[in-house]
């Protein structure tokens, strides 16, 4: 809780002012000619200690410099300070820091501002003086200079200053990210170096893909969304388990159904940077896990069309042979069973990629998340499917009707109430049938969105003729419900590579995810 300080009138302050100059500029020259300077300096000490004495407030001065070096903590103060000022303050300091697109306000010249914390209140007041002509420096120091006077009751000083302190330290780095733009790393260079001997390449990311613009089923959406802020604020749970503080989420349905906007959306909702990680360009089982180790927390690794990426059906092959190495094989889980040569010389294993997502070395940092896509769930190995590998798995499917309604909003302004009647149930009878990805939607209403009754009869259309072509054709499957849907694609993906598998641990589905969050 904060509240600002309010000034006097201009009226006040200039009559008091007037008044305090005169007796002071009388004290002064009465005390010049009476006491010599050390003898003035000593009186004021002692004023000074016997005012500490007897004072209920104890004081910190928090500096922006603190010696040659910048006082992190002054930095910290002012960032979370400037999360409490409100925009029509009388006066305020604005900054905008480095690779930031948001401006920061702050308290300007000796203002004061009140804050509460664990019950406790406290006053911050911004003090800026001139600093003292400087002699020679390599480095030279500010003309002004600034600081934090921290004032807290003295019996309240041992309750919380240590644990405020790290709050705000803590919440300062929150906001930090916040207004820092976000990074979309890619290993593109192969495994080259930059000068500073870091392997991923970073531009700011930009992308606006949000769970608002997301099309999908609003129930499946928001059991995401709670998912990732459980993961973002699990880090007691994680500890109390002893769980490595990661999640991986695997996303699988056909092109354009928003794979890789769910990965941007999700990216934007907790403010993560996003590394993408190219498999084709990584050579060996150690690139990999030196590109992991060069990763920070707080982000998502991201590996795209991962069926596409590295022969993962390698196995396959092997399981036809009796004698064939599976991944508790000490020669395959060293690399040797790799599938170099048909990669054209990559020798990533499949066993170097599942060490990578939750061997030892995936826990060299904390909080981070790794998100597969693919257009072919059954390509992939049961291995990366089991339990506790990839935590969730989620099928992007074609656009249904609650899907619709957020696109027609998002590229019409439509709400449901806008539309009459027949036509939201011509849109609701056909949608499913049709089997048109959001992408394919999109484009419909993008081409027409201008006029916007145009739009959506042209959508209209458009799924009708889709859904007879579907019918004449008989690639219309039975069942269209996404849940069912879910399950059939698990259950086809786990049984096709299955014959004479070794991986025959059932894959997990959200319920299980959510048992286990729980
Ligand atoms: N669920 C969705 N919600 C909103 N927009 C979508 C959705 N799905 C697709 N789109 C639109 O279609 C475009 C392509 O979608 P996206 O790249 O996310 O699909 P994808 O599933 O990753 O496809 P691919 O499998 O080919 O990589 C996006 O730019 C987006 O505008
Ligand atoms: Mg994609």
């Amino acid at each position: 809780m904060i509240q600002k300080v309010e000034a006097n009138t201009m009226k006040e302050y200039w009559t008091s002012f007037a008044s305090l100059l005169g007796v002071l500029a009388f004290c002064q020259s009465l005390l010049q000619v009476i006491f010599p300077p050390e003898l003035r300096f000593a009186c004021l000490k002692f004023f000074n200690r016997i005012f500490h004495l007897f004072s209920s407030y104890c004081y910190f001065d928090i500096t922006e410099i603190d010696g040659v070096n910048t006082n992190e903590l002054y930095n910290a103060v002012q960032l979370y300070l400037s999360s409490f000022v409100s925009i029509n303050g009388s006066r305020l300091s604005l900054t905008r820091a480095l690779n930031s697109s948001a401006i920061t306000f702050g308290l300007s010249n000796n203002d004061c501002i009140v804050d509460s914390f664990n019950g406790v209140t406290v006053l911050w007041e911004h003090v800026v003086t001139q600093r003292q002509a400087q002699t020679f420096s390599w480095r030279p120091l500010p003309e002004e200079k600034r600081g934090f006077t921290l004032r807290i009751k003295k019996r309240d000083k041992s309750l919380i200053l240590d644990s405020y302190l790290d709050y705000i330290m803590e919440r300062a780095n929150e906001i930090r990210r916040k207004n820092q733009d976000r990074l979309l790393y890619t290993n593109s260079r192969g495994g080259s170096l930059d000068s500073r001997g870091y392997p991923w390449e970073s531009v700011p990311f930009k992308h606006p893909s949000t769970f608002d613009t997301l099309a999908m089923d609003p129930v499946k959406k928001q059991k995401i969304m709670d998912d990732l802020r459980d993961f973002a604020n699990g880090q007691s749970f994680y500890q109390r388990t002893g769980r490595a503080w990661k999640r991986g989420y695997l996303l699988y349905g056909p092109p354009g159904t928003g794979k890789s906007s769910m990965i941007a959306a999700m990216a934007n909702y907790l403010s993560y940077d996003i590394y993408d990680l190219e498999l084709t360009e990584v050579h060996n089982n150690s690139e990999l896990r030196k590109l992991l180790m060069k990763t920070s927390s707080k982000s998502i690794i991201v590996i795209e069309d991962i069926d596409c990426s590295i022969n993962l059906t390698n196995r396959k092959k092997n399981n036809n042979n009796p004698g064939a190495r599976n991944y508790y094989d000490p020669e395959m889980r060293r690399g040797s069973g790799s599938v170099s040569g048909e990669d054209g010389g990559n020798s990533i294993t499949l066993s170097g990629l599942l060490n990578f997502t939750d061997g030892l070395w995936s826990c060299c940092g904390s909080e981070r998340i790794f998100v597969f896509t693919t257009n072919h769930i059954e390509r992939l190995d049961p291995a990366l499917l089991r339990s506790g590998r990839m935590d969730m798995h989620i099928y992007m499917s074609y656009c249904s009707y609650p899907a619709l309604k957020i696109l027609l909003k998002n590229y019409l302004g439509y709400e449901e109430s806008d539309l009459d009647d027949n036509v939201l149930k011509e849109l609701a009878e056909v949608v499913d049938s049709a089997e048109m990805t959001p992408a394919d939607i999109s484009e419909v209403l993008i081409k027409n969105r201008r006029y916007k009754q145009k739009a959506v009869s042209k959508l209209l259309e458009a799924l009708k003729t889709r859904a007879e072509r579907n019918v004449k054709s008989g690639s219309l499957r039975e069942k269209n419900s996404d849940d069912v849907e879910d399950e059939e694609q698990e259950k086809r993906a786990l049984e096709s590579p299955k014959e004479g598998s070794e991986f025959e641990e059932p894959c997990k589905n959200e319920e299980e995810d959510e048992e286990k969050m729980k």
